[in-house]
């Protein structure tokens, strides 16, 4: 099997579901911000502040592009990889595409107690969430085979419609 990508936004779920989808499809698990951590030895607000956002962008467009070539995988992407559109090309061309779907105000209930996230250590972070939604959603959309709403349904659930939805698609 090529590989199941997810995409969506800071706290859409990509990480926590991306890991529970893996163990039912008996696939490994990667997630391109973990990725890029390791392969760096710096956390990413570490990465942000010393190379800045660019920086970090070109280490992702380098993940990207050698984890989407692999097979097998469950890959959970950064809320920002849908930005370039060599990494569309890649993601697309990488396996089959969900897009988790989440409103501004779960995104912000879901990363108000973690720190990890530099882009929305400002003054105003649910702003900055609902600016980079208005500007993202249309690429989510763009390079997803399937588009699955997580608010108020519990990771499982999520998880479960996932497969539901993944057995029902046509091969491309
Ligand atoms: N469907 C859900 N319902 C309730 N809480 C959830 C759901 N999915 C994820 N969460 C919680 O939201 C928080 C953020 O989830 P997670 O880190 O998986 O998001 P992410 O999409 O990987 O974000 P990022 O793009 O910043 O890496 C976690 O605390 C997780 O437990
Ligand atoms: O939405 C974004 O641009 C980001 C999301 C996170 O997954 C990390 O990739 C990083 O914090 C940037
Ligand atoms: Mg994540």
């Amino acid at each position: 099997m090529r590989n199941v990508i997810l995409v969506g936004p800071m706290g859409a779920g990509k990480s926590t579901i991306g890991r529970l989808l893996a163990k039912e499809l008996r696939l490994s698990f990667k997630d391109s911000d973990k990725e890029i951590e390791q392969r760096t030895g710096a956390d990413i607000p570490w990465i942000f502040d010393v190379e800045g956002e660019q920086g970090f962008r070109e280490r992702e467009r380098a993940v990207i592009a050698e984890l989407s070539m692999q097979d097998g995988l469950v890959l959970a992407t950064g809320g920002g990889a849908v930005m370039r559109p060599e990494n569309r090309q890649a993601l697309h061309a990488g396996g089959r595409v969900v897009y988790l779907h989440t409103s501004v105000e779960q995104q912000i209930d879901r990363t108000s107690r973690d720190r990890n996230r530099p882009l929305l250590r400002t003054a105003n972070p649910s702003q900055v969430l609902r600016d980079l939604m208005a500007m993202r959603d249309p690429l989510y959309r763009e390079v997803a085979d399937i588009i699955i709403e997580t608010d108020e349904r519990p990771p499982r659930m999520v998880v479960q419609e996932i497969l539901l939805r993944l057995e029902a698609l046509s091969p491309r």
